[in-house]
């Protein structure tokens, strides 16, 4: 069942200045997220990402469309009449955004107080998320004392203190090293898993949503432009701004550079195949190549694996009779895709 439902959903911002023209920071965006789904939603800077994860929770309004959040149409709500819903949504930031006066505790349990929970239960509900976290030694601790990943780990702390079923994650791993990034993730991941929260993550990380995303949405200027299971955006991208993200992670063929200096050490033919999760597959392309007799090097590329299926591109320089090298390029073609890079002389792309 779908928890968010976003319908056509614009955002319009007004002109900075009199002469200025309205931006259109969301353009008519159709998303639907699955309760205990985590999605994430890729887009160079600018692509209306932030804009789109704040109509969730109705920190920004849409202009156009209708935002259903767990089966309330959110879209007219009156700012006070928002207070319920938003207690269902946490979110997490880049910044952190922790109270600098307060320690860990104080910021995790401030939620609850303005909920108007009680001083038991606030404690035991802290001491709770606290252990959830990891930081429970931590907790008269200030945020100036804490690592970014400590930090982090409290503004995951504090999102989750009134026990909401969303969680949104405004580039929360942007500002942390890759190590510390992998450590949020993961407790990202036992969110999702352990207390079944739904998380949207933006991000203009790949890593990000290879690590965490099941269903990956790809923005540019303000609209979809991509959408699909991690591993099919990753293994066979569609858009060119969603090739040019994944190929920020996972070598495809290669650049002209690289191919130049390839080309300099391997004068043979060179052929880039793609598999996908099919191993069977892989071996029939090295039998093929050794049956016709010819000698063949890995020569770039390698295999990835996303939520546990493969798939990878092999650049491979083949040597041999050139008429035995084109029949198998040609057989090949029949099994995988392949790019046939040419040799050195220039022979066909
Ligand atoms: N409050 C606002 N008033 C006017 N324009 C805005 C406002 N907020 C965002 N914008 C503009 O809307 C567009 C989308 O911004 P948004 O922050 O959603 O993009 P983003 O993909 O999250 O990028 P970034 O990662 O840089 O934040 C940008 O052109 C931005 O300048």
């Amino acid at each position: 069942m779908a928890i968010i439902e976003l319908e056509n959903v614009s955002v319009t911002f007004p002109p900075r200045n009199r002469r200025g023209e309205p931006v259109h920071a969301v353009q008519d965006v159709s998303l639907s997220v699955k309760a205990g789904e985590i999605v994430g939603i890729v887009g160079y800077s600018g692509a209306g990402k932030s804009t789109l994860l704040r109509v969730v929770n109705a920190l920004e309004r849409a202009t156009d469309g209708r935002v259903v959040v767990d089966g309330v149409d959110i879209t007219r709500l009156r700012e006070r009449d928002l207070n319920e819903v938003r207690r269902n949504i946490g979110m997490i930031f880049q910044q952190f955004n922790l109270f600098t006066s307060r320690t860990v505790y104080g910021n995790i349990a401030y939620p609850l107080e303005v909920a108007g929970k009680s001083k038991q239960e606030q404690r035991e509900r802290v001491s709770e998320l606290l252990r959830f976290v990891g930081l429970f030694d931590k907790a008269l601790a200030y945020p100036e004392q804490l690592s970014g990943g400590q930090k982090q780990r409290v503004g995951i702390a504090r999102a989750l203190a009134a026990g909401p079923s969303i969680l949104l994650a405004d580039e929360a791993t942007s500002a942390l090293d890759p190590e510390t990034t992998v450590e949020v993730l993961n407790l990202l991941k036992r969110v999702n898993t352990e207390l079944g929260v739904t998380v949207l993550v933006i991000t203009h990380e790949m890593e990000v949503v290879k690590t965490i995303a099941d269903r990956i949405v790809v923005m540019e200027e303000g609209g979809i432009v991509e959408s699909g299971s991690a591993f099919e955006i990753f293994s066979a991208p569609r858009h060119a701004a969603t090739q040019r993200f994944v190929r920020t992670i996972v070598d495809d063929v290669p650049q002209e550079h690289e191919l130049e200096q390839l080309r300099r050490r391997h004068p043979g033919r060179l052929i880039t195949v793609s598999f996908r999760d099919d191993a069977a597959t892989q071996s029939q392309v090295f039998t093929e190549i050794v049956r016709a007799g010819l000698e063949f090097e890995l020569v770039y590329g390698g295999l990835e694996d996303v939520r546990g299926r493969s798939f990878g591109h092999l650049t491979l320089e083949l040597r041999g009779e050139t008429a035995a090298v084109d029949a198998v390029v040609t057989r090949l073609g029949e099994l995988v895709p392949v790019r046939d890079l040419g040799t050195g002389e220039g022979a066909a792309r």
